[in-house]
């Protein structure tokens, strides 16, 4: 079915070219050739391709001013590099540059003619679906940190390769993880958002893999899992470092076997699936404690790509603030307020330890207890700043249980009066300080754990603990 399709192979080694010519010739593409970087610039101006696959180096130039050229100029088109074996650092800069994907030099065919024939299927798909608004553009800010993030989404997007998106609590990772699947080659398909922490063990793998009928007591049906789910788009696997290591071992296997057997089933069914991960914490540390499996580590974070702290873009928060206001009015069918020269004030010196979904809250409650239109500083109830540290710098460490984070001293946390002793006081206060961040995040227990800075185990621990649950 590719009869119509066209190719253009960037290559400076003769044998190479007709070795990749004939290839592509068999799968039913016209193919045309090109021997250097210049050669390569004027063929596209001057007929449409569907797909280019192209050297590293070339005599005058790089395949990566290539890949930029075709990025700029025919964003549309898939473009492949040709890289030295063992040259990683190569294919993960390609990559990052908006390469679709990479083929390791000598070229093992099978591989190239999967290749192709993905890059040709996601393509048609895509012309195929409607023009959406381009969804980078829903992530609000106009720092030099946030347009820098929208550019690098829009290039990895382009691509294949698994993202890792780390950054704190509540600062955007999901919707960066969103706006790749939504900008990718894969945007019709579906984008399944799993919380690693908030699946219980044993039930994980029924959960990825699905299961079918009869396997397990309460299997009365067959059930699908979320890799099935995830076909032919983007599984975004959020707070990753959560995932027991039994369970580590068995993602890696359906990623690097590209297919999954539910639970009680006797086939392996071929997923297509790009995983997107994210996580607050330090995966590299948790790795060198043995907690996180580094082949899959290195399987996982292909690309890297951190979302900053609000407190590193100060300059995003009057379009946040406009954006949000302008979402809550018409929730609640009010007039949109505007903010007081003190209260914009306060919010540039607020450290936002939750990022934008405190700034949310934070501003869902000044509306809710303002009484009229323009909200002043103390409408907005700010947290003091912290008592024993400054708001937590990233990564945050996974802390047990017993290992409390210093917790800004709010109205809500203070330390009871009267003379308690130690310990009830420290219950008391711990207490306090997850009741207020549960009702911060709308009783969602991952969001509240995410925000005090402990495991979504530790969390529900300390709530039997407290009697809160
Ligand atoms: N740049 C942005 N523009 C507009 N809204 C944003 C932006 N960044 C974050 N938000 C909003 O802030 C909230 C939190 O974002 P998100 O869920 O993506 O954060 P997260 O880093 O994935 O959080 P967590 O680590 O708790 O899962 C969401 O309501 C999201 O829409």
């Amino acid at each position: 079915m590719t009869e119509d399709r066209c190719a253009l192979v960037v290559d400076d080694e003769r044998d190479i070219r007709e070795l990749l010519v004939l290839t592509l010739t068999r799968m039913g593409l016209r193919v045309e050739t090109a021997a250097t970087l210049s050669m390569a610039k004027s063929q596209l101006s001057n007929a449409k391709f569907d797909f280019c696959l192209t050297d590293m180096r070339l005599p005058d130039g790089s395949g990566l001013d290539l890949l930029s050229h075709i990025a700029d100029n025919y964003p549309e088109m898939p473009v492949a590099m040709l890289t030295a074996f063992g040259n990683m650092e190569a294919a993960v800069e390609a990559l990052k540059r908006g390469a679709f994907d990479f083929v390791a030099k000598p070229v093992d065919l099978k591989v190239l003619r999967n290749l192709v024939q993905h890059a040709l299927d996601l393509r048609s798909e895509r012309k195929e679906a409607p023009k959406s608004p381009a969804p980078e553009k829903r992530m609000d800010g106009n720092s030099p940190a946030m347009e820098q993030l929208r550019q690098t989404i829009a290039k990895v997007a382009r691509s294949q390769a698994p993202v890792y998106i780390l950054g704190e609590s509540g600062a955007g990772k999901e919707l960066a993880a969103r706006s790749i699947h939504e900008t990718s080659p894969r945007a019709e398909g579906p984008f399944v958002p799993v919380n690693c922490g908030a699946i219980p063990p044993e039930l994980m793998e029924s959960e990825f893999f699905g299961h079918k009928k009869g396997s397990f007591t309460g299997a009365h049906a067959d059930k699908q899992g979320l890799f099935q789910a995830a076909n032919g788009g983007s599984l975004f696997l959020d707070e990753v470092a959560e995932l027991p290591l039994a369970m580590q071992v068995k993602l890696l296997r359906a990623i690097q076997e590209k297919s999954v057997r539910p639970v009680g089933g006797q086939v392996e069914e071929t997923v297509d699936v790009r995983l997107i991960s994210a996580t607050h914490k330090d995966l590299a540390a948790l790795v060198e404690e043995g907690k996180f499996r580094h082949d899959l580590y290195y399987r996982i974070n292909v690309i890297e790509l951190r979302v900053p702290p609000l407190r590193e873009r100060v300059e995003d928060l009057d379009m946040l603030t406009q954006t949000i206001f302008g979402k809550l009015a018409e929730r609640h069918s009010a007039a949109v307020p505007t903010l007081s020269a003190e209260a914009k004030a306060a919010l540039r010196d607020y450290p936002f330890p939750g990022n934008v979904r405190e700034l949310e809250n934070i501003l869902e409650r000044a509306m809710t207890l303002s009484d009229g239109q323009t909200i002043y500083a103390e409408d907005l109830n700010l947290p003091k700043q912290t008592v024993a540290a400054p708001a937590p710098s990233f990564p945050v460490a996974d802390l047990e249980p017993e290992a409390a984070p210093a917790l800004p001293v709010t109205p809500q946390n203070q330390a009871p009066a009267g003379t308690a002793a130690l310990p009830e006081a420290l219950e008391e206060l711990e207490k306090r300080a997850i009741e207020h961040a549960l009702l911060e995040n709308r009783y969602n227990k991952t969001k509240t754990a995410a925000q005090l800075g402990i495991t979504f185990r530790a969390l529900r621990y300390k709530l039997k603990k407290l009697g809160l649950d």
